[in-house]
Formats: structure tokens, C-alpha cells, sequence
């Protein structure tokens, strides 16, 4: 149709601002809907997520003791599943993080020395946003390369899952594959795809969106062990998505449970239901980020 599209990275900024869900989980029964610190937290972020600009420095935020607790609890958990079950290229490049960007169970690293970083290995940036953007707004950054962020860090009621992205999600999840030169590549063509896309094929891309970079598997570099008949999923697949790899709940359902697991072709992705606000009921595996990508153009190609 003729929807507007961002025609400059500047024009991001607008995009920035059309937040539609600003506690996304902050409802009656979120956790931090009656912590009235944590609520006075999260209109802290909000606010410099929509002052902040395109082109300036990102804001450093000091972080209190207890979202420093949340996330040193989360951090040794997730690192030992990561171990076990993340991508390699996540684990190379998560470890890049910890040498040059702070990454450590006791720091909670700072937006701007990642978007730094990220520059420098693959021209991707960050920029903090207050909430959930449409799918619409969300997906047109990746077309300028450029990843929105959270700031804040979820509730400590419950540190293993979470309904809405937070920091933790980013950080953990998100960052360390944006500095690999193919994941970069596959995220930004869903990107240009979705600009001035029909809101048909905007909803197709963002499920696509949404079974890759957030809830991925991969099979290649699984060590090719033998394949045990309904054994656990953990021996075949490694995780590149980063709602699994933020989640240390998600990330044991998926890969360590019996969870269904079904091989990445668009065809089939796009009927799958996303599921916002609980565990998927089914995950897709690609062999590698090349195969997604190749099956990617012939998708958007044919829509
Ligand atoms: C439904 C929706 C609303 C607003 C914008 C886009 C969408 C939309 C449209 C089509 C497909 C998928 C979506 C929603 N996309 C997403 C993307 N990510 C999440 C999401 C990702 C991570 C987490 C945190 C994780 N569970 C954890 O505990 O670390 C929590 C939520 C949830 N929804
Ligand atoms: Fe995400």
C-alpha cells in the first residue's frame, strides 16, 4: 500500500516515538504493577529512550543493586545453558563482549560501548526504545541496520522468564549475533523486505521475524552425535534465537524437554502462531544462517 517508510536513518527517530505498549507486561498482573519503585524505574527509562536522537552518544544509566542482583543471577544461569546449547558463532562472539564491552556476571554493560562495538564488526547499531514499536516500525531499523533496545531490567520476581523484552533479553539474547557478518545480513534483508511492505506481508515477515532471530535453532554445528529415536532435542540442535538464549526457562523447554522442532522453510513459518506471552508450541531449526538466508530472498521474492 503506500504506508510511510523511514527514508533516512534520522527518520528512526520517529519511528522511536510511536511506542504502543509502553510496560508491554505491566499489567494487573505483572510483578512490578504495584512495586511503585519499579514502576518509577521504568518511566525513568521511557524517558531517555524518547529524548534520545540518532547520532548522539546513548545515555549511560547506573544501575541499581537489585537490578545488578537480577541480573548477576541470571547471568551465571544463562552462561552455563549457553555453554551447552548456544550457536557457535553466539559463543565466539559473546566472548568478544566480555573482553571489550564489559560483559560480566557483576556489570550490566552499557548500549553505548555495545553500539561501538557493533559498528566496528558488522555496521550494526543500537538505540533504546521504551517499548514495544509496531511490527512495522520495529522491523524498518533492521533495514538500516539498527536494532532497537530496552533499557530496563525485568522484575526480580521472576528472573527465568519474562512476558516482554527487557535489557537482560537484549544483552544476552540479541547482541553478540549482530557482530556476525551473515546473521547481520539475513536480519537486515527481513528488514528492507518489510519496508513499504502490505500489512499481509508485514505480518509474514515478522513471524518469520519472530521464528529466527527470536526463537532460532540451528542443526550444522550440532556435534553430529548420533541421533537417539524421541530423545531430548539437545544433542541435534544448537540455539541462535535470542528469546531463547535470554531465557533460561525457554532455552531448557526447547532444547533440554521434547519440545516440537519443525526445519525453517517460510512456506511453513508463516502459518505458526506467535505466541507473546508464554513458551512457543513449536520451534524452527535452519541448518545454518546461509540456508535461512538463501530460503529468505526465495520467500520474499515469490510474495
Ligand atoms: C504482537 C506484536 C506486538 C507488537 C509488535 C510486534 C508484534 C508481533 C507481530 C508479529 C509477530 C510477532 C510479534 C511480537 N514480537 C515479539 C518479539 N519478542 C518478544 C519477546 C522476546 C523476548 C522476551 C523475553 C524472554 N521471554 C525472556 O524471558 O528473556 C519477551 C518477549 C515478543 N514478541
Ligand atoms: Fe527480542
Amino acid at each position: 500500500g503506500s504506508e510511510w517508510f523511514p527514508k533516512s536513518i534520522y527518520d528512526l527517530d520517529i519511528c522511536a516515538k510511536r511506542v504502543i505498549m509502553y510496560g508491554a507486561g505491566l499489567d494487573a498482573d505483572h510483578p512490578g504493577f504495584k512495586d511503585t519503585e519499579y514502576r518509577q524505574r521504568r518511566m525513568m527509562f521511557a524517558e531517555l529512550a524518547l529524548n534520545y536522537k540518532h547520532g548522539e552518544p546513548i545515555p549511560r544509566t547506573e544501575y541499581t543493586s537489585s537490578e545488578r542482583k537480577t541480573w548477576g543471577i541470571i547471568y551465571r544461569k544463562l552462561r552455563e545453558l549457553h555453554k551447552k546449547h548456544a550457536c557457535k558463532q553466539f559463543l565466539d562472539n559473546f566472548e568478544l563482549l566480555e573482553r571489550h564491552c564489559g560483559y560480566s556476571e557483576n556489570n550490566i554493560p552499557q548500549l553505548e560501548d555495545i553500539c561501538k562495538f557493533l559498528k566496528a564488526k558488522t555496521g550494526f547499531r543500537v538505540r533504546p526504545v521504551a517499548g514495544y514499536l509496531s511490527a512495522r516500525d520495529f522491523l524498518a531499523g533492521l533495514a538500516y541496520r539498527v536494532f532497537f533496545c530496552t533499557q530496563y531490567v525485568r522484575h526480580h520476581a521472576d528472573p527465568f522468564y519474562t512476558p516482554e523484552p527487557d535489557t537482560v533479553h537484549e544483552l544476552m539474547g540479541h547482541m553478540a549475533l549482530f557482530a556476525d557478518p551473515d546473521f547481520a545480513q539475513f536480519s537486515q534483508e527481513i528488514g528492507l523486505a518489510s519496508l513499504g511492505a502490505s500489512e499481509e506481508d508485514l505480518k509474514k515477515l515478522a513471524t518469520l521475524y519472530f521464528f529466527s532471530i527470536e526463537f532460532g535453532l540451528s542443526s550444522d554445528d550440532a556435534a553430529d552425535s548420533p541421533v537417539k529415536e524421541n530423545g531430548s532435542n539437545h544433542e541435534r540442535f544448537k540455539v541462535y534465537g535470542a528469546g531463547l538464549l535470554s531465557s533460561a526457562g525457554e532455552l531448557q523447554h526447547a532444547v533440554e524437554g521434547s519440545a516440537t522442532i519443525i526445519r525453517f522453510d517460510p512456506d511453513r513459518v508463516v502459518e505458526q502462531e506467535c505466541l507473546i506471552t508464554t513458551f512457543q508450541s513449536a520451534y524452527f531449526y535452519t541448518r545454518n544462517f546461509e540456508e535461512a538466508q538463501q530460503k529468505l530472498r526465495m520467500f520474499t521474492n515469490n510474495m
